[in-house]
C-alpha cells in the first residue's frame, strides 16, 4: 500500500479529489483537551524522546549537525541542505513557539539524536478564515534508521503535542506527493556565480556557450538602481507590516502577519535573512518591499567547493516600482553578497519575472499541504502567498 499511514490521517485523501460534495475547511472537528492522548506516543525501544531545547549551545549543535548529515538532498544526491545554527534558532523561535514542538529522538544506549521534527505556531489566512495552525519542517531520520517507520509515529507525535495546545490544522511541504496537495510548485534557480554553478554540477554550459559568454549573460551591475533602496530597520515595521498585509490580502492561503511577526520573520538577521525596501526620495513613503532567506547546501563529492551559498526568495511587494526591477534588485544584492544562486518557486507573482530575469527552471517541484483543513480545488501556485522555511 503507498499511503498506508496517510489513508489514516484527516487530510485531503486522492479518492475524494473532485468530489464537490464535500465542505471547503476542517476535515475533524478539535477533540476535548481531556481527550487528547496524554503521554507521548511509543517509539520501537531502543529510542526515546527528548525536546530540543534550541537556546542550548550544546543541543543546537546536535541539531545543525544531524540535519547537515541526514536531511533533504536534491534528486542526483549532489547537494544537501545545510541550514546554520543561527537559522535555525530563527526557523524555531517565531513569536509564540513551544518548546514543545521541537522533537528529537534518541537512541537511549548512546544518547545520540537520530531523527528530529519540529512545529511553530502561525496563524494562516484560508480565503476569508484566519486559522491557527502548525508549520511542520524539518522532518528528519538518521540515514542509517530510514524505513525503520519511525517518520509516521514523529508526525504522530508532532501532532499530539500540536493538539495539546488546542491547534487543530497545519501546513507543510514536501518534494514527494503525498495525500493531496493543495498546490505543488516549480523552483527556479537564477545563477550568481555561474564559472562555480558549473564546476559543482549544479548547473550545465549551455548549448553553443562558452565560460565566458555564460559569466557575461548572467553579469548584474554593481549596486541596486531603484531610488531608496536600502535595507529594512526596525522603525519600518509599522510600514512593512501594512504593505505586506494588503500585498497577501489577495491570495487564497497566505500568512496573516502582524507586527510583532514582520519584526521576527523579516527584520535582516545576518547571514539568515535579508531584506530591502524603497523609502521615496520625495515622499519617504514606503512603496517596496523585497526579502530572501540563506539556506547553503553542502556539495557531495566536489575537490574544489564544499558549500553552495543559496539565496532563497522569500516575501517581495512591489507597489511603485515594477517588480522585475526590484526583484533585479535582490539579485544585486544577493550577488554582492557572494550568494552563488537566487532560488524562487514560482508562487504569488514570481511567474512575471522568473524567465525575464533568466532564471531556469530547477528539476523538481514542492508541494504544500494542509493537514485537517480540506481546499475544494487545487491551487494555482499564484493563489499561493505562503512561503516555508
Ligand atoms: C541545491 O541544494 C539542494 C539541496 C537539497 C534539495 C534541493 C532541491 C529542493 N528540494 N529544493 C527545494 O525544495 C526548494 C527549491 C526552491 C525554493 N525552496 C525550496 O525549498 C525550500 C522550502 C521547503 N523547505 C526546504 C527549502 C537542492
Amino acid at each position: 500500500k503507498k499511503h498506508k499511514f496517510w489513508e489514516t490521517q484527516p487530510v485531503g485523501q486522492f479518492k475524494d479529489v473532485g468530489d464537490s460534495s464535500l465542505p471547503e475547511g476542517p476535515i475533524e472537528p478539535p477533540t476535548p483537551l481531556s481527550e487528547v492522548k496524554q503521554e507521548p506516543y511509543n517509539l520501537p525501544s531502543p529510542y526515546e524522546w527528548t525536546t530540543c531545547d534550541m537556546d542550548s549551545e550544546e543541543t543546537c549543535n546536535e541539531v545543525y549537525n544531524l540535519l547537515k548529515n541526514n536531511y533533504v538532498e536534491d534528486d542526483e544526491n549532489m547537494f544537501r541542505f545545510n541550514y546554520s545554527k543561527e537559522f535555525l534558532r530563527w526557523a524555531l523561535r517565531p513569536p509564540g513557539y513551544y518548546r514543545s514542538w521541537h522533537i528529537g529522538v534518541r537512541a537511549k544506549a548512546s544518547k545520540k539524536l537520530v531523527a528530529f521534527i519540529t512545529g511553530v505556531p502561525a496563524r494562516i489566512r484560508v480565503r476569508d478564515e484566519v486559522v491557527k495552525m502548525a508549520e511542520i519542517n524539518f522532518l528528519c531520520v538518521h540515514k542509517k534508521l530510514r524505513s525503520k517507520r519511525l517518520a509516521p509515529v514523529m508526525i504522530k507525535e508532532v501532532t499530539r503535542r500540536v493538539h495539546l495546545e488546542n491547534i487543530w490544522q497545519a501546513a507543510y511541504t514536501a518534494g514527494v506527493v503525498l495525500p493531496t496537495p493543495i498546490t505543488t510548485c516549480q523552483y527556479w534557480h537564477r545563477s550568481l556565480n555561474p564559472k562555480k554553478l558549473i564546476d559543482v554540477g549544479f548547473s550545465r554550459l549551455g548549448a553553443r556557450m562558452t565560460m565566458s559568454r555564460t559569466i557575461k549573460l548572467y553579469r548584474l551591475p554593481d549596486s541596486p538602481v531603484t531610488p531608496g533602496f536600502r535595507k529594512m530597520e526596525l522603525r519600518d515595521v509599522p510600514a512593512v507590516s501594512r504593505l505586506l498585509r494588503n500585498y497577501l490580502s489577495q491570495f487564497v492561503v497566505a500568512p496573516d502577519f502582524d507586527e510583532d511577526d514582520v519584526e521576527h520573520w523579516l527584520l535582516p538577521t545576518d547571514s539568515v535573512v535579508d531584506s530591502f525596501l524603497v523609502e521615496s526620495p520625495q515622499t519617504h513613503e514606503i512603496t517596496d518591499f523585497c526579502s530572501f532567506y540563506t539556506l547553503p547546501s553542502s556539495i557531495l563529492g566536489n575537490q574544489n567547493y564544499s558549500t553552495l551559498k543559496a539565496a532563497y526568495s522569500y516575501y517581495n511587494v512591489a507597489t511603485k516600482t515594477p517588480l522585475l526591477q526590484l526583484m533585479n534588485d535582490a539579485l544585486i544584492v544577493a550577488r554582492q553578497k557572494d550568494f552563488d544562486v537566487f532560488n524562487a518557486l514560482d508562487v504569488m507573482e514570481n511567474q512575471s519575472f522568473l524567465k525575464e530575469l533568466k532564471f531556469g527552471p530547477g528539476d523538481g517541484q514542492l508541494h504544500y499541504y494542509l493537514y485537517n483543513y480540506r481546499i475544494r480545488n487545487a491551487l494555482t501556485p499564484t493563489e499561493l502567498g505562503l512561503v516555508l522555511l
